[in-house]
């Protein structure tokens, strides 16, 4: 098994990463948590899948426990789903020692997180991703998030969890389109990361090479992306770097209601951003070409006609990383040498230019 610490001024945790790992949720999970109630949070595809089994386990190592399904996909980042989610858990008198178990993709670790920050003003949370996307990102590094429809994450918390059991044969039952865009997640954290990582992402071509390399590719991602949060948990500098491609992703996910998943919007924000900084000679062409080579092997998207969508600009405006008029850009100088550019929103359509 590969354990990574995250050590954090306010608390460590563990994540534990092994193929089968499934088997032993329940143990595991006994190891950090004493008996206590627990609010299993998972969404209508993962649940047939997986709910019952860890159930039983759970019970088997004498944890009480409320399951909790909702609707599959981004619309369950929601303020409705949040109050639904919440009256349940104070219906069955969940108390400040009780906690919650998020089991499903990057929507239901952002919602369940929120729901763990916030009832009772913060309970214990557990994480266990089984989407690409929440394996190899979001169920590390504590960002929590529901949406407005108008604006991405734009209400969401730090919680980071007590533990995160990431087993890689989950993802033998993603359906292809969501392990694809998961790996647009591992793309972005290869250039982030170093030379061995870009190189590894670079002969990936295939579904199958995905999964056939999974349990490398997510503890590459999650061991950079640790490194990253345990330098800077709260996004006041080097983790806006972690947001590479989502300026434009984000507007563009938003834009698309529900057409295009998290990481090919990712996918389209980071080749457009990245030819913006080729033409303002901030990147290297061959460096913008090695990305949108492993973008294209993989059959990920890279471009839209939603750039030009009317309400386009002002979602980059809504874009957290923005600070007194000035729009944060990520972009990357060389692989492992990612950037922080600030451009004014008043010299922003120019600076984007033709996109
Ligand atoms: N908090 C963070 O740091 C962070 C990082 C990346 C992404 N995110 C967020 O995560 C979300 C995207 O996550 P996602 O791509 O996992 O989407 P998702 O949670 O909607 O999962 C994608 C689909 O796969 C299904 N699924 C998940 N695991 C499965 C499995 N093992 N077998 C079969 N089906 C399975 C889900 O039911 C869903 O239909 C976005 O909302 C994004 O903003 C957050
Ligand atoms: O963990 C981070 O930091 C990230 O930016 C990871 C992103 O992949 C993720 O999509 C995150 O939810 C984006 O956060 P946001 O604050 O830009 O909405
Ligand atoms: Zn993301």
């Amino acid at each position: 098994m590969i354990d990574i610490e995250v050590k954090l001024p306010e608390k460590t945790y563990h994540i534990h990463l092994a193929k089968g790992l499934r088997a032993q949720l329940g143990t595991s999970i006994s190891r950090v948590w004493h008996p206590r109630q627990i609010a299993l949070i998972s969404d209508d595809h993962v649940a047939p899948l997986y709910m019952a089994e860890l159930h039983a386990q759970l019970l088997a190592a004498g944890f009480t426990v409320l399951d909790i399904v909702v609707p599959a996909g981004e619309t369950s980042k929601s303020l409705t789903t949040l109050e639904q989610i919440i009256t349940r858990l104070a219906a069955a008198g969940m108390t400040r020692q009780d906690g919650v178990i998020a089991l499903g993709g990057g929507v239901v670790g952002d919602l369940a997180g929120l729901v763990a920050s916030l009832y009772m003003r913060g309970i214990a949370l557990i994480q266990i991703p089984t989407s690409l996307t929440a394996q190899v990102d979001a169920s590390v590094g504590g960002k929590t998030a529901v949406n407005l429809q108008t604006v991405k994450n734009i209400i969401g918390t730090f919680k980071q969890p007590d533990l995160v059991l990431i087993d890689p044969d989950f993802l033998t039952t993603l359906s292809q389109r969501d392990l694809v865009e998961g790996y647009a997640e591992v793309i972005k954290t290869s250039i982030l990361a170093d030379t061995t990582f870009f190189a590894l992402t670079g002969k990936i071509t295939s579904p199958a090479d995905i999964l056939g390399h999974a349990e490398e590719l997510i503890e590459r991602s999650i061991r950079y992306k640790a490194t990253v949060v345990m330098q800077d948990e709260h996004e006041g500098g080097l983790r806006k770097v972690l947001n590479f491609g989502h300026t434009i992703g984000h507007a563009v996910e938003l834009e698309a209601h529900g057409a295009l998943r998290h990481g090919e919007a990712v996918a389209i924000g980071m080749v457009t951003i990245s030819r913006v900084f080729v033409r303002h000679q901030q990147m290297p062409v061959a460096l913008f070409e090695a990305l949108l080579k492993r973008i294209e092997q993989i059959g990920l998207p890279t471009s839209t006609d939603l750039v030009a969508a009317p309400d386009f600009m002002a979602h980059l405006q809504n874009d957290k990383k923005n600070q007194q008029g000035t729009l944060n850009l990520i972009g990357v100088a060389a692989v492992g040498q990612p950037f922080i550019y600030p451009v004014p929103f008043v010299k922003l359509t120019d600076f984007l230019g033709d996109i």
